[in-house]
């Protein structure tokens, strides 16, 4: 998932205006701010935490001192506004000021706007040599720029689903695609819908000042994974920079894409994009995205709560919903879980056409029938429908296929669950639409390798230190409860290792932030719960843990989707307590496999105990910061409460630093932190080393080590241990001797002596 942690503006204060002319106050939200296009040379990338920058003309900022210190004012002419809000040409003689605003002085303008449609577009590229470029990717007979794109961005081949779904959706099929995850679905139905609009746009260019109607819809069920989505597709429709194709391949010498519009650089910010993609998710400012729509996008990326909100204050979005070219579901099954039902269905009921079909639920029945008649279904473009996701199980699919024929549901006529009775609203045109599915046995993707580490409650933490430590790289380790992360993160910081929470307690910009933190160090530990399960595109996770057993099999599936994305290798350990075996048992009973069939993680056991003892000091290192903080927090607490009842403390309580108790206590409780820091900075200074290792000779000893260090085979925080990766470092039962426990599914394990 790629994060965006807030918006840039670019306020120019340079004003245009000669002669006097009505002026008007306006709020910073209020202005008319126009997105500006981003390229690719820029640098400037939603990666990097921005939102979207936009920029603003014919605004002059004036300071009033006022009884609140001094304020910033935006002044604008109001009759260039109002045209610019009626798409009429502003009336530029309109004498005097009614507002007792000095008049404004007018610059010349720097920056040339269009006059028409035709020029100053955003360069989109016009032609490409797909056949030798791409060579895998021809025959879908893309517009230029997706291929540009694609060629950029190094995917050299499709990845199955796109080589499935894309030749489909392409003829006008609907679409179910059911894959793995990080197997590149959102391009299989994000190009498709891209094709048509820029081949479109290319036919008849956008307008600037009409309203563009919405063609396309993707509802997502996550404010995060709705962000992402709108900026992989924004991604595709940024890349402007011809000659870097040449410049990074000087092999392949020549231009091999062409370019229309301004192609020497940035294209003029107030030319319209041939296409444009929104983002409308809750967090964002309502009036910020009033302007978005105002404007027109051609693809909105939405949540469903945040959307039908906004549906139902603007009647011609609600009409432009009701004449949608494409709808995609992205990650369904989820959407049903995140309390926006009634709003998904709401919105889905919109999209529907020819209401004389079916109406499953009864609750419906009360309900003012929707305002489209037979005639709309006639007069509207035909809608594509696309329902995307990792986990949509084989039965919901046939559901979905047949779901206006009564075999569809049971023999009550009712669905068979809420998804399939969500799904069935859905309008496909196509009466048999296409199942692409090709998610692999068990939901598991093939370059994932999983294991497992069956222990006590009380031993996850050293089992889970030891392996940060013996595998260093980018892990997720998700966690049930926030308090479980906020006991575990600390602790792992305190014994070095770069460790960010992530959880829904936290601010929206401490998830942004520490998110880009996680991204930003190779080897760095994300403690998540299940908020970071779906979705999330992060680069390289080497290893996902699951400190506590998932509850659910998708949980499992999407867990474990954040690494071997895109058909790299990646690791996930699942930590089993005997008290979570039966939940176990049954995750894997319904994904028909047996949990034997998942490796033990071989550990070298004579590490734990230094490793224990770590854990030990640094709990109680903890838990006298914790001791502190609550006593800091409670003084804090008494003196407020003293102050506003007017009441006399003890000296203890008066004092302004923030210690507290006597000075006695303060000396003896930072005489004990000083004890155990200085005693856990000793454990950490001790070296790990293997069995059989010498540390003082290391080319004699039962494991001469020297030669394998000067080649770099060993690890580096654990002498005398070779270097490898998790994936192979596991046990498969089959490889253990038969014993009289075969059947037993776990061994019983008795902790850490
Ligand atoms: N043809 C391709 N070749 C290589 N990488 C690709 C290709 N198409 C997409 N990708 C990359 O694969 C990654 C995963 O893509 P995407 O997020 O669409 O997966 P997904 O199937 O939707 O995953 P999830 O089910 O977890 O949401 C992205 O980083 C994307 O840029």
């Amino acid at each position: 998932m790629v994060a965006a942690s807030g918006k840039r503006r670019n306020l120019s204060s340079t004003s245009h205006l000669s002669k006097k002319r009505k002026t008007a106050h306006v709020s910073l939200d209020d202005l008319s701010w126009t997105p500006v296009v981003r390229t690719r040379t820029a640098g400037i990338d939603i990666d990097e935490g921005l939102l979207e920058l936009e920029e603003v003309d014919d605004v002059q900022v004036v300071y009033e001192q006022t009884a609140n210190g001094r304020v910033a004012k935006f002044l604008v002419n109001e009759s260039k506004r109002a045209s610019t809000d009626a798409g009429a040409e502003a009336n530029e003689d309109e004498p005097g000021s009614e507002s007792g605003i000095p008049p404004v002085k007018e610059t010349p303008q720097t920056t040339p706007k269009p006059s028409d449609n035709s020029t100053n577009q955003p360069s989109v590229i016009t032609a490409f040599d797909s056949e030798n470029l791409l060579p895998a990717w021809h025959s879908f007979a893309l517009h230029p720029q997706l291929y540009a794109t694609i060629y950029s961005q190094n995917f050299a081949s499709p990845t199955p689903i796109q080589s499935q779904a894309i030749p489909k959706a392409l003829s006008g099929r609907d679409v179910i695609g059911v894959a793995e995850t990080g197997s590149g679905k959102t391009l299989a139905y994000g190009l498709p819908i891209l094709h048509e609009l820029l081949m479109g746009a290319s036919a008849s260019p956008p307008k600037i000042k009409s309203r563009r109607p919405l063609r396309a819809l993707v509802l997502a069920p996550t404010r995060e994974l709705a962000l992402q989505v709108s900026q992989h597709l924004n991604s595709c429709l940024n890349y402007h920079d011809i000659a870097t194709i040449s410049s990074e391949n000087p092999k392949k010498g020549k231009q091999k894409a062409t370019s229309k519009g301004n192609e020497k650089g940035p294209s003029m910010p107030h030319a319209p994009p041939p296409v444009s993609i929104a983002a409308i998710v809750g967090g964002m400012s309502t009036q910020k995205q009033a302007r978005i729509l105002e404007r027109g996008v051609d693809v909105l990326v939405a949540t469903p709560g945040r959307l039908w909100d906004i549906l139902e204050g603007d009647d011609e979005l609600a009409e432009n919903v009701k004449n949608l070219r494409f709808l995609v579901l992205d990650e369904a099954d989820r959407m049903i879980e995140t309390g926006h039902f009634a709003e998904l269905d709401n919105i889905l009921k919109l999209t529907q056409r020819q209401f004389s079909r079916t109406v499953t639920d009864p609750e419906f029945h009360s309900e003012p029938p929707p305002t489209s008649t037979a005639d709309d279904a006639n007069s509207s473009p035909p809608m594509q429908t696309f329902v995307f996701s990792a986990t949509l199980s084989k039965e919901l699919q046939q559901n979905l296929k047949k779901r206006w024929r009564p075999k569809g549901f049971q023999k009550n006529n009712q669905p068979a669950s809420t998804l399939d009775d969500l799904l069935s609203r859905l309008d496909f045109r196509d009466p048999e639409p296409e199942i692409v599915d090709i998610s692999p046995r068990g939901g598991m993707v093939p370059t994932l390798k999983e294991s497992r580490i069956e222990c006590l409650v009380t031993d996850k933490d050293v089992y889970l230190y030891y392996f940060l430590l013996r595998y260093p790289g980018r892990t997720l380790v998700f966690m049930s409860s926030i308090d479980g992360i906020r006991r575990l993160a600390p602790l792992l910081e305190l014994l070095g290792l770069p460790t960010f929470p992530l959880h829904s307690q936290l601010e929206q910009r401490q998830r942004l932030k520490n998110l880009d933190r996680f991204k930003s160090h190779t080897h760095s530990i994300l403690l998540a719960t299940d908020i970071a399960a779906r979705g999330l595109d992060i680069p390289l996770v080497s290893h996902v843990v699951h400190y506590q057993v998932p509850r659910t099999v998708d949980t499992y599936i999407h867990r474990n989707g954040r690494t071997a994305r895109a058909q790299r290798s990646g690791f996930s350990l699942l930590m089993c307590a005997p008290d979570e075996r039966r939940v176990v048992r049954a995750l894997f009973g319904s994904l028909s496999r047996q949990i034997t069939e998942v490796p033990e993680m071989n550990i070298e056991h004579h590490f734990l105990d230094k490793l224990k003892s770590r854990i030990r000091v640094a709990k109680e290192i903890d838990t006298l910061h914790h001791r502190d903080n609550k006593a800091k927090h409670e003084k804090k607490w008494m003196r407020a409460t003293a102050e506003a009842l007017d009441i006399d403390l003890d000296s203890d309580y008066r004092s302004d630093d923030d210690s507290v108790g006597s000075k006695r206590q303060i000396k003896t409780h930072e005489a004990n932190l000083g004890r155990l820091k200085a005693e856990l900075r000793g454990l950490l200074k001790q070296p790990l080393v293997a069995r059989g290792v010498s540390t003082r000779y290391v080319t004699s000893g039962s494991h001469p080590i020297a030669h394998g260090m000067l080649a770099g085979e060993y690890h580096e925080g654990m002498i005398g241990v070779r270097r490898t990766e998790a994936g192979n470092d596991v046990t498969s039962r089959k490889g253990k001797k038969e014993n009289k426990k075969h059947d037993i599914e776990f061994e019983e394990w008795t902790g850490i002596s």
